[in-house]
C-alpha cells in the first residue's frame, strides 16, 4: 500500500515512490515501536465536520501503514523531492563552501550527504553524525534534494561546466531582496511529514559539512498534513486559496520537457529550481471581500474552480465573458497573467511551502510562501512569468519578494552513486 497516493487529488498521479520502510531497519523499530501511535491523530473526535477514529497504533483505519512508515527512495533517475507531493514540513537551507574546500572537498561532501540522505530516507540512523533527534520516528516520507548555485562552479574549478541558464536572475520591479537570505553555493530542500524528522536531517547534514561548508541561510516551511482533510485535496496557502491546481502533472506527455533539463551532460535529467521567499500582506488581503479576492486570483476560494465555470479540475477558459460582456477572468487576474498561454508556453512545477516567522516590528505577521518552482530552463519558466507578474498581476500588491535563489538540481543518484557525481568526476 502506498501512502503517497492518499495525499491529494493532485498527488495521486505522482509516481508510486513511497513505500513502507523495511521493518527492522527503521529508527522506530530500534525502540520497539515505543514511538508509534501519534502519526495520524489521537483517538476519536470531530475535525472539520467529520469523525476521526485513528487507531492507537497509528495505522490508518483503511489498512494503510502509519504515516511515519511511508518512505520515498533517495536513489533514482530524478532526485526525490521534485515530483512527490509537498510534505507537511520543510527545511530549506543554503550552504557556502569553506575557502579551500575545492573540488575534492565538494566530492567528499556530496558523497557523504548522499549516503546520509539515503539512510534517513529509509528511516535508518545517520551514522557518525547521529544525534537521536528523530530516533523514535519512521522515515515520514523524508526527501532531501540538493542544488548547485552559480558561485560553486568558480570555487571548484568547474566554471566551464556552469550552464548559462544559471546566470543571476534579473531584478524584477518591486523586489526587496535580502541577499544574506538568498543565493548560496549549495541548496538543500528537506521535506518530511514530521517536523522532528525534517529538523534532524538538516542538523545532521550541517554537522557532516563541518570544515567543508557552512550554513548561509535556513528557513522552515509547512504544508497540509496528510490525513487532515476528509479526502485528498489540493493544499491551501496562507491567503486561503487552493494552490497547485494547474501544475504540470507527471502523467502529462510534456511533463519531462517542462520540468527536467536536457543538458549539459552532467545535468541531463536534472532540473533548475527557483526559490523565492514571498511575504504576504495578510492584513490588506483579509480586508478585501471574498468576491474581490477571487477576481484577484481568477478562481473561487471555496473550491478553487476557475471563474470561467466548472469545478477545480475544469480547464480555464480565458476567453469566457460574463453576461455583462466583461471577461470572467479579469485581465489582471493571477491565473491569466501567469498562464503558459500568456507567456509563450513558459511553465514550471510549483512545490512551495507556507512559512510563519513571528512578528515584524510593525506588529504584522511575517508570513507567506516559500515559493519553489522546478523547471527545464528558467528562461522559459520563471523569468518570463515573473516579468509579467511584476508588471500586471493584481496579486502582486499583496506580496513582497524578500529572498531569492536559482540552483541547478543534478539528476538523481543511482544505487551506490552520489548526487553531482557526473559533474565532480566527469
Ligand atoms: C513566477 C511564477 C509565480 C509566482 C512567483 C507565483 C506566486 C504566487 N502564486 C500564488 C497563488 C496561486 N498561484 C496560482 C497559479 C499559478 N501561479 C503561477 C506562477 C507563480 N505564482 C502559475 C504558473 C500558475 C498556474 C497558472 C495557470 O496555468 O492556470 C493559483 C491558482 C491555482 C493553481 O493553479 O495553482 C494560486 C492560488 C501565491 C499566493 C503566490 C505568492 C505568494
Ligand atoms: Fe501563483
Amino acid at each position: 500500500m502506498n501512502v503517497m497516493t492518499e495525499q491529494t487529488s493532485e498527488r495521486s498521479e505522482a509516481p508510486e515512490t513511497a513505500a513502507p520502510a523495511a521493518a527492522g531497519l527503521t529508527r522506530r523499530a530500534l525502540l520497539g515501536n515505543a514511538g508509534a501511535g501519534l502519526a495520524v491523530g489521537a483517538g476519536a473526535g470531530a475535525v472539520g465536520g467529520w469523525a476521526v477514529a485513528a487507531p492507537r497504533d497509528g495505522s490508518r483505519s483503511n489498512g494503510a501503514p502509519a504515516l511515519g512508515q511511508a518512505s520515498v527512495p533517495f536513489h533514482g533517475a530524478h532526485q526525490a523531492g521534485i515530483v512527490q507531493p509537498a510534505q507537511a514540513r520543510a527545511q530549506l537551507a543554503a550552504f557556502d563552501l569553506t575557502p579551500g574546500t575545492g573540488r575534492d572537498g565538494l566530492r567528499r561532501l556530496m558523497k557523504g550527504w548522499s549516503e546520509t540522505a539515503a539512510l534517513l530516507a529509509r528511516g535508518e540512523q545517520a551514522g557518525a553524525h547521529e544525534n537521536q533527534i528523530a530516533l523514535d520516528a519512521g522515515p515520514c516520507t523524508l526527501t532531501v534534494t540538493f542544488g548547485f548555485g552559480a558561485p560553486l562552479f568558480d570555487k571548484t574549478g568547474l566554471a566551464s561546466q556552469r550552464p548559462p541558464q544559471l546566470a543571476p536572475l534579473p531584478d524584477f520591479p518591486e523586489d526587496t531582496i535580502d541577499r544574506s537570505r538568498s543565493d548560496g553555493d549549495l541548496w538543500v530542500q528537506i521535506g518530511a511529514d514530521d517536523a522532528l524528522v525534517a529538523f534532524h536531517a538538516l542538523r545532521v547534514l550541517q554537522q557532516q559539512a563541518s570544515g567543508l561548508a557552512t550554513l548561509r541561510w535556513q528557513m522552515s516551511g509547512f504544508s497540509r498534513t496528510p490525513g487532515a482533510t476528509d479526502r485528498p485535496r489540493t493544499p491551501r496557502n496562507l491567503m486561503g486559496q487552493v494552490d497547485g491546481t494547474n501544475n504540470p502533472r507527471p502523467a502529462d506527455p510534456d511533463f519531462a520537457a517542462k520540468v527536467f533539463a536536457d543538458g549539459p551532460g552532467w545535468l541531463a535529467g536534472g532540473s533548475y529550481v527557483v526559490f523565492r521567499r514571498i511575504r504576504m500582506l495578510l492584513d490588506n488581503w483579509e480586508n478585501l471581500p471574498t468576491d474581490r479576492q477571487e477576481r484577484v486570483i481568477g478562481r473561487r476560494k471555496v473550491d478553487g474552480a476557475p471563474l470561467s465555470g466548472g469545478t477545480e479540475s475544469t480547464p480555464v477558459d480565458l476567453a469566457k465573458q460574463n453576461g455583462d460582456g466583461l471577461l470572467a477572468i479579469p485581465v489582471d487576474a493571477h491565473i491569466r497573467v501567469a498562464a503558459p498561454a500568456s507567456n509563450g508556453g513558459a511553465a514550471m512545477l510549483r512545490r512551495g511551502f507556507s512559512f510563519q516567522d513571528g512578528l515584524l516590528p510593525d506588529g504584522s505577521l511575517d508570513a507567506g510562501l516559500l515559493f519553489i518552482a522546478f523547471q527545464a530552463d528558467p528562461a522559459h519558466g520563471f523569468i518570463p512569468v515573473q516579468r509579467r507578474l511584476a508588471r500586471g498581476d493584481s496579486l502582486s500588491r499583496f506580496l513582497r519578494h524578500e529572498a531569492s535563489g536559482l540552483y541547478a538540481v543534478p539528476p538523481g543518484a543511482p544505487q551506490g552513486g552520489y548526487v553531482g557525481q557526473a559533474l565532480l568526476e566527469g
